[in-house]
């Protein structure tokens, strides 16, 4: 017999296996609302148009192919962490902060992942929001850690379970790791407000819990970074030591460049020194140094008044693409008649809105409809167009009627 006889077929991935399915679909009027990247109002992939010149600005510079340093292209580690903790910032000024570039978002939360694993002192079991990324319960189960969850949303809102969020958070051993969403939570857009924000980095504390940040949206929930990174910030001005993975996948639309950053905040420049040293360690052990086009491509943008100006306008667009078509979704159920309340559809933020549709209603309009969503009913608002609005919502009210 061969050597992988007892091989058996795994199951496609919950979110990248809805676009397989839709590739394979031939109904002309299909609309894949599964991965979360954003799509143009032509329902197109979209390269912004500062990447475009910051690429030809690359180009111009003729550089090498050498390889990045283990931790990364250095410019764009110290621009990546400026921009999620603002210029200035105490951390990055007394060197507190061991950032390293990695791949992409999920990379970045692989390698911080490890590092929890190997190095922390407390109990190694992540509090995941409930429900969180579907990625991030297997991404730090590989990494040897234990995954627990907090009650996050309210099925009967469709808004977040605060109480719930922290009579649950009240109750996690202290010295445990707790991931928290920066903003544009995935996969509900339901995010705390700046009040509640604030009494959970005061639980966090009381509780002493090892907040660990996942940021993969940064200037796409509200299409202002600064307003996106509030409570990363508000976090590290309480005096949390945090853990924060970047992504910029979806604000710059870098996704198969695989550009993102993982920063650890120490208590001094000595320690971030040391940790910075096993985090290298680790990284060299995993895929020793990371792809440098996106990163060049990030810091030129970011480094540049011009092409950053430009870059904070374009996803600000994106962003308001996803806002007026919230709003046409929400009008057009109405129109059709649909008496559910849909107000969720415009209250949440970012890439997603969780419908509140169950997993019958989602099988009927794939199979009926050919609108494609993640069985969890959750859809990617970049997929929807002002060419495909209404059709989608005489789907989803046939469905839900
Ligand atoms: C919260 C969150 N964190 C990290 C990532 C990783 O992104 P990366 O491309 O590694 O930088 C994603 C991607 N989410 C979308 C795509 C995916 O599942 O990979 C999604 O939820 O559809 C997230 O939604």
């Amino acid at each position: 017999s061969s050597w992988w006889s007892g091989v058996q077929m795994g199951p496609p991935d919950a979110i990248l296996g809805v676009t397989e399915a839709f590739r394979r679909d031939t109904n002309p009027n299909k609309i894949n609302l599964g991965v979360g990247a954003y799509r143009d109002d032509n329902g197109k992939p979209y390269v912004l148009s500062v990447v475009r010149k910051a690429e030809d600005k690359i180009k111009a510079k003729n550089l090498d192919k050498e390889y990045a340093p283990i931790s990364g292209v250095a410019e764009f580690c110290k621009r990546s962490i400026e921009l999620a903790l603002g210029e200035g910032s105490d951390v990055t000024s007394n060197g507190l902060n061991a950032t390293v570039q990695s791949i992409s978002g999920t990379g970045s939360l692989r390698v911080g992942a490890a590092f929890l694993n190997g190095f922390f002192p407390g109990n190694k079991t992540v509090y995941l929001p409930a429900p969180s990324w579907g990625n991030h319960t297997p991404l730090f189960k590989h990494s040897g850690l234990d995954v627990k969850a907090y009650r996050y949303y309210d099925p009967k809102t469709c808004g977040l379970d605060f109480s719930g969020a922290v009579e649950d958070i009240s109750k996690i051993p202290e010295k445990s790791i707790i991931l928290l969403h920066a903003c544009a939570h995935n996969p509900t857009g339901v995010d705390p407000t700046r009040e509640q924000w604030a009494e959970l980095s005061a639980l966090i504390k009381k509780r002493n819990l090892f907040p660990y940040f996942d940021m993969a949206y940064q200037g796409f929930a509200t299409g202002n970074v600064d307003n996106d990174a509030y409570a990363v910030r508000l976090f590290i001005k309480e005096g949390h030591r945090i853990a924060l993975a970047q992504s910029y996948a979806k604000n710059m639309g870098l996704y198969g460049e695989r550009t993102g950053a993982f920063s650890l905040v120490a208590s001094s420049k000595e320690e971030a020194d040391r940790c910075m040293s096993q985090i290298k360690i680790l990284i060299r052990a995993l895929y020793s140094n990371p792809p440098i086009n996106g990163a060049r491509i990030a810091s030129e943008i970011l480094g540049d008044p011009e092409l950053r100006s430009e870059w904070l306008k374009e996803v600000k667009g994106m962003a308001d693409r996803i806002i007026s078509v919230r709003t046409k979704l929400r009008d057009n159920l109405k129109k059709e008649g649909s008496t559910r309340n849909w107000d969720h559809i415009t209250n949440q933020i970012g890439m997603f809105c969780f419908t509140g549709m169950k997993a019958p209603e989602v099988e009927k309009i794939i199979k009926e409809h050919s609108v494609y969503l993640t069985k969890d009913g959750r859809i990617s608002m970049a997929g929807v167009t002002s060419k495909n609005v209404d059709y989608l919502a005489r789907a989803i009210h046939a469905v839900t009627k």
